[in-house]
């Protein structure tokens, strides 16, 4: 719940008494409006939040009605060099409460004649509105938290565009060098504040301030506008009703520097919980769980940096979230100096602030030592207007998600800002090591978080899900689950609802399998969730569910046309109990992945029988003697790993006879079933690769300049990226038409729609791509963006599952047959 500005009142603390009559007198000389009848009734509160500058609401009742008013002053007592001046503050409100249209309480007057209350203090308009003294927001609709964390960022974007020259706050601080200057200044007034035995220094803070020292980003050394200095979400007086900042608070630390300070401290609750009442620091909710409805860090920033024409900070940002915890730790150290004094203006809950300025020191430590901490590029601003455009749930329309599928949505969009775009370097990294086979360890702890997040397995449709829930634990119950297994049979979802988020995890060619839902594991599940007898499903469908191995599909064969599959020559003869399986394939995607343990490969157990019944599928262990991974393959030169394509030389491979699936001869009725879905999948995921390409296009454009002007503004781009809108928007339509024919229709009758749109979606991400490569100039084709790599994977997708003849070959022919009817 929020605050009302009124319910931060109490008493004025001991230690901050001063003589009422004195400021009365002189507010009713210097305040504009102020009762000066000797009849007014004068009372003094203090307000209880806050540690810094001691502030009091000033109430003068006079014949029925009372004036609010707000009064701030310097605390009492030895203070630390520059820290308190209120003059300043009243400088910074003044400029902008009369100068722009930034939201401040109105000043009314200065006085710096210490006779009257003992130290310096201002007057100014006291607002009545709503603070929030927890950034979690509890007891909000997840809809106004959004709204709120939204205002917060453009309020702080607006208050960073203001012309500090116009308004006459030129000369209001130094501008340039602002980091240097904040990490000697706190270092210095840390150094004062632990002196004293009874808070000896840390060490760590000071090898802190050294690393920052090392880490300044060169666009320190250029000066910017305002800098808030205490920029958080309690410094904010949001409208009573209305989700509109109307005050920014606490000037102490205003001066002019580098602005991305406020914004690292103003992001400081999505990495620590810092709560006075706590003993100690606590994890921030980017670590424990975003609350329902707040934006990500990154949506927050982006949402911040639209705003104010400021570029996306993923390079810097370590520094500058280290620093907002340097800071913190000294300030939070100078308010237990003053608590130990017997001073601080937050009175007994200061008590803690010492222990929790070393905790910061250990957190900033801690986030120093993170491999990534925010995604190369924002989030992608379409995937939240989409999330607007739905969230009212009012809107009605054939391919208006549910809000079941959207809360997935916006779940696996927060996953893949927070944990899947951090980590694509890292992923890159490894696969192009010399340990490229093998896997990453981050990818198997996302694997675990998307369990527990929810977003596990939702490929699986829920008439199969349903299927093998009684195949595997309603009879048996012998799947080791913890209790759990509906987590492992998805979220009940139809095809097209899953294609809402099929298309998110396309963004990235890293996170199909975090979620399990990567090719060919997906569709050798299907066949397994379809085609599979009981034994089969628990001796490979269990762990390819629970994500502990993964699958190949081995049909392909280098020597014969297999788009073709009735060419296919790889032998499987019945011997006994056996069968042996000779041929080689190749482009059996994943079968160098070192979690591989089970190929499904497709061969002929009778090369007399009909043509269609020749072929059948069986499941081979990959350990089986006479299984050969001779190389791996590569697509323009990107080589998959850990994934792989590899060729495969199957030498009297020997394999129980039970291993056949559904029997011989039906491995043509197989291949149908599994290509269907796997296909729209492949599609979904292009839709995703798409959107990503758009997103980079658009902000390369719009930071890039050639011959004096942005990339954005030349004709050709626009017409270019309009034209790249509309075939994206068309192929969406598109593969969602598909899927919904794949429910209700099935696989037989939707395969017309399926083919147009296997078709449809490699050509229209590969304009997509290469649009999004061209505006990249030189990079877009490097591997410095993931552009290249999107795009190959797309191109080969017009031959991959299908080559685009073969399903034009379906399209043309249902068209026919529609027209003889
Ligand atoms: C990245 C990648 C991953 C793959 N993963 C797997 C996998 O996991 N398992 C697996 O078994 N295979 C896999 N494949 C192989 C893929 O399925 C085959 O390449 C595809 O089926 C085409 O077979 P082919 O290469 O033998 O081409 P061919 O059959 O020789 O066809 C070559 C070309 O002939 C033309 N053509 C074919 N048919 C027609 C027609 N009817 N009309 C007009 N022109 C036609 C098309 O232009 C076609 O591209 C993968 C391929 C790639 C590139």
């Amino acid at each position: 719940m929020a605050n009302s500005t009124f319910d931060l009142l109490g008493q004025v603390q001991a230690a901050h008494q001063f003589d009422h009559d004195s400021l009365f007198h002189y507010a009713s000389a210097h305040v504009p409006g102020f009762p000066s009848s000797a009849a007014s009734t004068f009372t003094v509160k203090q307000f209880g939040h806050g540690q810094s500058n001691p502030t009091f609401l000033l109430e003068v009742g006079n014949g029925g009605s009372v004036k609010r008013y707000v009064l701030r002053k310097k605390p009492p007592g030895k203070l630390l060099q520059s820290a308190h001046a209120v003059d300043r503050e009243y400088q910074v409100l003044r400029a902008l409460g009369e100068r722009t249209e930034i939201p401040v309480p109105k000043v009314f007057c200065l006085c710096r004649d210490a006779s009257v209350i003992g130290t310096d203090f201002y007057i100014m308009e006291f607002l009545e509105g709503r603070i929030f003294i927890d950034p979690k927001l509890p007891g909000l609709a997840p809809e106004r938290r959004d709204a709120i964390y939204r205002e917060t960022a453009r309020v702080l974007a607006a208050l960073h565009s203001v012309d500090v020259d116009a308004i006459g706050l030129g000369k209001y601080g130094r501008r340039n060098n602002y980091c240097k200057r904040q990490v000697e200044r706190w270092t210095k007034q840390y150094i004062a504040s632990t002196g004293d035995s009874r808070y000896p220094g840390n060490p760590k803070m000071l090898e802190l301030a050294h690393w920052l020292q090392q880490h300044i980003p060169s666009e320190d050394s250029s000066g910017e506008g305002i800098v808030h200095g205490d920029f958080r979400i309690d410094n904010v007086v949001f409208h009573p009703i209305e989700d509109r900042v109307i005050g920014i608070l606490d000037w102490e630390l205003s001066t002019l520097g580098n602005q991305m300070t406020d914004v690292a401290y103003s992001c400081l609750a999505y990495i620590v919980d810092i709560n006075h009442e706590n003993q100690q620091v606590g994890k921030g909710f980017e670590l424990t769980r975003i609350p329902e409805g707040i934006p990500s860090q990154a949506e927050y920033l982006a949402e911040y940096c639209s705003a104010s024409g400021k570029p996306w900070p993923a390079a810097v940002w370590k520094f500058y979230i280290s620093l907002a915890m340097f800071r913190g730790a000294a300030i939070y150290a100078g308010i237990y100096s003053r608590w130990l004094m017997g001073n601080a203006s937050g009175g007994e809950r200061a008590r803690n602030t010492g222990k929790q300025a070393n905790d910061l020191v250990d957190s900033a430590w801690a986030y120093i030592a993170r491999k990534a901490v925010l995604p190369n590029h924002p989030p992608d601003p379409i995937a939240r207007d989409y999330k607007k455009q739905f969230d009212g749930g009012n809107e009605s329309g054939r391919f208006v998600p549910s809000e079941k599928v959207l809360k997935l949505r916006n779940r696996l969009v927060k996953f893949m800002e927070d944990h899947i775009y951090p980590m694509e370097n890292e992923f890159y990294k490894l696969a192009q090591s010399s340990s490229r086979w093998t896997v990453h360890p981050e990818e198997e702890s996302l694997k675990e978080l998307a369990k527990k997040e929810g977003l596990w397995n939702l490929w699986i449709p829920f008439d199969s899900a349903e299927r093998a829930k009684k195949l595997l634990f309603d009879e048996s119950n012998r799947m080791d689950t913890n209790g759990e297994h509906d987590q492992f049979l998805g979220a009940g979802l139809s095809n097209l609802e899953y294609g809402y988020l099929c298309e998110i995890m396309g963004r990235s060619v890293w996170a199909p399998q975090v979620f399990n839902c990567g090719a060919p594991d997906t569709g050798n599940m299907e066949v397994l969730l379809r085609y599979g007898n009981k034994e089969q499903q628990l001796q490979w469908l269990v762990p390819l569910l629970q994500g502990k191995i993964r699958s190949g599909f081995a049909m392909t064969e280098p020597q014969v046309a297999s788009s073709d599959a009735t060419n296919i020559e790889c032998s499987i003869k019945r011997e006994g109990d056996s069968y042996v399986i000779n041929g080689r394939k190749w482009w059996t995607s994943g079968a160098m992945d070192p979690r591989c343990k089970v190929l499904i490969v497709m061969g002929k157990t009778d090369f007399t029988a009909a043509n269609h019944k020749q072929q059948s599928m069986i499941l081979v262990d990959i350990q089986t003697p006479g299984v050969h991974i001779k190389r791996p393959l590569t697509v323009f030169g990107f080589d998959d790993a850990p994934h792989g394509h590899a060729e495969v030389v199957f030498d009297n491979v020997r394999v129980p006879a039970k291993n056949i699936l559904l029997g011989e001869g039906r491995g043509f009725e197989i291949a149908q079933g599994r290509l269907g879905p796997g296909r729209l999948h492949h599609c979904m995921r292009l839709i995703g690769a798409s959107e990503r390409g758009m997103q980079m296009m658009v902000q390369r454009a719009l930071s890039r300049r050639a011959f004096g002007k942005l990339i954005a503004e030349q004709g050709s781009f626009r017409s270019d990226i309009a034209k790249c809108r509309i075939e994206l928007e068309k192929t969406r339509l598109l593969v969602l038409e598909a899927a919904d024919q794949l429910d209700r229709l099935g696989n037989k009758k939707a395969r017309g729609t399926i083919a147009m749109a296997k078709v449809a979606a490699p050509s229209m991400a590969l304009m997509v791509l290469d649009t999004a490569m061209q505006v990249h100039g030189a990079a877009g084709v490097s591997s410095d963006t993931v552009l290249a790599h999107l795009w190959a994977t797309a191109r080969t997708l017009r031959i991959a599952d299908g080559p685009d003849e073969v399903h034009l070959g379906t399209i043309a022919k249902l068209e026919l047959q529609r027209a003889k009817l």
